[in-house]
């Protein structure tokens, strides 16, 4: 599905700022993740199956998994489901607070801080992550995921990783060239 040098030697790509959201849009976004995150738990672990699938190398920055192939092998792993719902948790405390962009922007500096910092994961899995959360969404959810939503939904995600990036600059992250991995 992919090679390595696929996502380890692009740059970060960064506007200026991002877009943001309208109160109508906001309201879209905390009326459809309500029922996503009833299910945050068994959403979580789906789209981190597929995005450890679809993208193996992201698999190196863990530990209890990284040399595993089978999703059903990957799905009993501890740190797989405790990071699911980290994550989940995470767009939850931002869906929560659309209406106040100093908390979601902290939360996300935090996130971005500690993924380069701690974590040293390339910024680009969260661009991909973010592809794959659109997908399992907009697959399991088809009642609520139409076309106007995921729309809405895709100008969260750059929100997102507009903040994260933010914080891997602020932190001084040197992008790697693909030789030099
Ligand atoms: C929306 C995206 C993401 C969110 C909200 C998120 C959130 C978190 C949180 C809250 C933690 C625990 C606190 C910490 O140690 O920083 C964590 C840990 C971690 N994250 Fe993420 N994460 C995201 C994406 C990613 C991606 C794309 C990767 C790598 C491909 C990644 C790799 C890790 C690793 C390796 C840990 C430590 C795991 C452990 O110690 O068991 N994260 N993440």
């Amino acid at each position: 599905m992919e090679s390595p040098r696929d996502v380890g030697g692009e740059s970060m790509e960064r506007p200026e700022r991002a877009e943001p959201l309208s109160d109508a849009e906001r309201e879209i976004i905390q009326g459809t993740w309500g029922r996503v995150y009833e299910n945050c738990e068994e959403v979580g672990v789906s789209i981190l199956i597929r995005f450890f699938v679809n993208f193996p190398s992201a698999k190196q920055y863990f530990s209890q998994f990284r040399d595993m192939d089978e999703p059903e092998e990957m799905e009993r792993s501890t740190q797989l489901r405790q990071h699911a719902c980290r994550i989940m948790g995470a767009i939850n405390t931002v869906v929560e607070n659309l209406h106040d962009p100093e908390k979601v922007s902290s939360v996300l500096a935090l996130v971005g801080k500690a993924h380069a910092v701690k974590h040293k994961v390339e910024p680009m899995y969260f661009k991909i992550l973010s592809g794959v959360i659109m997908e399992v969404l907009s697959e399991d959810f088809p009642e609520f995921f139409t076309a106007d939503v995921q729309m809405v939904w895709t100008k969260l995600m750059g929100l997102l990783y507009w903040h994260v990036t933010g914080a891997y600059t602020e932190v001084g992250w040197v992008q790697l060239s693909s030789s030099a991995v």
